[in-house]
């Protein structure tokens, strides 16, 4: 499997994903700062390692630079300072809630350590780094839950009767290159693969930035996992055609609303009411750090806006060219000059196009009411995979 975040006690690197599929080249990431930027410039992005990094970004920073640059020593500054760099780095991006909800639970970690007679600074350096490397843990085993949950619930609720296999279609990047490893959606994937219960995946190009295209395509390669690309404005052609035979649409996510209403990458909303049309099951699979019980809809996430240039242009590697030293990319401009751009990353998905929500915990459906009860999900513990 791919790894997008190599990391071992207080050296952090990422997989730089502005060069896949054509460079794997690691890059440091040594300050909150660079952590700040990579997420900024999406040389690391997805919901999870996006969280992953920044904590992580911060941890190195605190252990090789030290509280501002400086020994720690004092408690009440090493807190305030590491609360600052927290709201830096909640900055970078705006709609993936894993951020914010790995910055408050890593705040509050340092909080109660503050408040214990007798604290110093490195304690409190200690424990934020301590907690930080737990999460990156934590998510590898979270996503392999997910991926068992889901690939169990599309065998018994989705699969044509009598069917040993299903058909999936994916869109983005959900995958090893998203999070700590294995994937969310895509670890649903690798999860029925590794079952013998998928015969085939299909992963959309996701216009503008090419995730699918660069970034799942070359997970599904590299695993061996059966896949072919289609783009996006395919997806109704293929739902339609019963050879294809797609049974299930598995997405990621980047906020779920307590009503279920689901933010993940543009493209996602479509997919869901094509599934609906075409009686396929759309499944959304996130883990529980994905799930923002204190956002109470979709009208409430915010939706960041990209520039206009990844839509008006393309980046490829040059052709022919001289590679000494690394790839050389171009951009080519394909839009008209002069045309306005509206690039939002991200659309939202109202819970009403969701069956199931798949989980660390288990798959929550929609009850008699209609509704889904995120909450329950909370007081929920993890199965054992
Ligand atoms: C496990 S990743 C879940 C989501 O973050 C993913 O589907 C997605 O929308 C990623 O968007 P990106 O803009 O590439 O960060």
């Amino acid at each position: 499997m791919l790894q997008a975040i190599k990391y071992s006690q207080g050296h952090l690197e990422i997989l730089d994903q502005l060069q896949l599929p054509f460079v794997e080249k690691y890059i440091p990431i040594r300050s909150a700062e660079d952590g700040w930027h990579a997420i900024k410039d999406m040389k690391v992005r997805g919901a999870p390692a996006i969280a992953i990094v920044a904590m992580l970004a911060l941890a190195s920073e605190l252990q090789s630079l030290g509280v501002d640059g400086k020994t720690p020593e004092a408690a009440e500054e090493t807190r305030a300072y590491i609360v600052k760099q927290l709201e830096y780095l909640l900055t970078s991006r705006p709609t993936a809630v894993n951020l914010s909800d790995a910055a408050r639970k890593l705040g509050s970690v340092v909080e109660t350590r503050a408040n214990q007679p007798g604290a110093n600074g490195h304690d409190i350096v200690k424990v934020f780094i301590q907690a930080a490397e737990e999460m990156m843990v934590k998510d590898l085993d979270d996503n392999q839950k997910i991926g068992h949950n889901g690939a169990e619930w599309i065998m018994a609720n989705a699969a044509r009767p009598g069917a040993s296999s299903v058909a999936v279609l994916t869109h983005c990047n959900t995958g090893s290159l998203a999070t700590s490893g294995y994937g969310t959606a895509l670890g649903v994937v690798r999860s029925l693969a590794s079952k013998s219960t998928l015969r085939h995946a299909y992963c959309t190009e996701t216009r503008p930035y090419n995730q699918g295209s660069r970034l799942t395509a070359f997970e599904m390669v590299h695993d061996k996992i059966p896949a072919t690309l289609i783009t996006d404005s395919m997806a109704a052609a293929l739902l339609a055609d019963p050879s294809a035979g797609v049974s299930a649409i598995v997405v990621g996510a980047d906020r779920v609303a307590a009503n279920g209403d689901t933010a993940n990458k543009i493209g996602t909303y479509g997919l869901a009411v094509l599934a609906k049309h075409h009686g396929v099951k759309f499944l959304v699979a996130a883990p529980l750090t994905t799930i923002d019980l204190a956002t109470k809809s979709g009208n409430d996430i915010i939706i960041e806006q990209r520039a206009a240039s990844e839509v008006t242009s393309i980046k490829g590697p040059r052709e022919g060219a001289d590679t000494v030293g690394g790839v050389v990319f171009d951009t080519v401009r394909i839009a008209a000059p002069g045309i306005n751009v509206w690039n939002p990353a991200f659309d939202i998905t109202p819970s009403a196009l969701i069956d199931g929500v798949i989980t660390e915990v288990g798959v929550v459906e929609k009850g008699p009411d209609g509704q889904f009860d995120m909450d329950g999900l909370f007081k929920v513990s993890a199965p054992p995979v």
